[in-house]
């Protein structure tokens, strides 16, 4: 049990899921795992831990932002042993040509540059994923023939900016894809406890032509990421 958490060691399978919407987290855990339970309501922050293929995977979601995601992912790594951590999030598109509800898994990763502190170099230069968990997850997408792009993301601290789409000038200079708010976050903090981490995100709105998803038929959207993310999980 921890502040935030109450499970108990044990509790959490070494393989987590992380997205950052409890509600995402719930409809992962009832339609892709075998006996799911339910291990952490606190919060409402729900956790789940159940069995794919017979082997035990759990799903955690993270709230939204970094300082949400770093309490939750710091205390599954620290206190209860977690090794691998595969985000399942949604991101906005940087590309008029990125489609909406296809995935991109995050090759490499950009910070805002001075928005918020420099603790574990969260918005100095860029991050990545362990290249194991990357190179399957492009393999099984292939494979089960879900469409995606891989490449450089963006992480942001502020979704309403005042700059509004402006502000991603810079990101999308360097080749950015799209945008999420917690990449950032799991790439540096999964280095520094010399965890693995890979992150894939659903497309659910394009910054550059304004199109977006409607909540209602998210949970429906998420198929494609979460066969994904656990066939990936499944070959830990
Ligand atoms: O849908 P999740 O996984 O929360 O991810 C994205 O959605 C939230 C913003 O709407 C941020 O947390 C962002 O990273
Ligand atoms: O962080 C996010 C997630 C979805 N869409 C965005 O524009 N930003």
């Amino acid at each position: 049990m921890t502040p935030h958490n109450e499970a108990g060691k044990g509790d959490y399978a070494a393989t987590v899921l992380l997205p950052g919407d409890p509600q995402r987290a719930e409809w992962m855990a009832q339609t892709f795992l075998e006996a799911p339970r339910c291990v952490n309501r606190r919060r409402e922050a729900l956790g789940f831990t159940g069995l794919f293929r017979g082997k035990p995977v759990s799903i955690q979601a993270t709230g939204i932002g970094v300082p949400s995601f770093l309490i939750y992912v710091h205390e599954l790594l620290d206190f209860y042993g977690v090794r691998t951590l595969i985000r399942t999030g949604t991101c906005g598109a940087l590309t008029a040509g990125l489609k909406l509800r296809s995935l991109v898994v995050s090759q490499s990763v950009r910070g805002e540059s001075a928005e918020s502190g420099q603790v574990f170099g969260l918005y100095n230069d860029v991050a990545a994923p362990d290249p194991a968990l990357f190179v399957r997850a492009l393999a099984k997408a292939a494979e089960l023939d879900i469409e995606h792009q891989a490449g450089l993301t963006a992480c942001s601290d502020i979704f309403y900016h005042p700059e509004g789409r402006d502000r991603f000038a810079e990101a999308q200079a360097h080749g950015a894809l799209a945008v999420d708010m917690e990449t950032s976050a799991l790439y540096r903090i999964a280095a520094h406890f010399g965890a693995r981490a890979l992150s894939i995100l659903t497309v659910v709105d394009n910054v550059v032509t304004g199109e977006q998803t409607d909540y209602s038929e998210r949970q429906a959207l998420f198929t494609d990421m979460t066969r994904l993310a656990l066939d990936v999980a499944a070959e830990n």
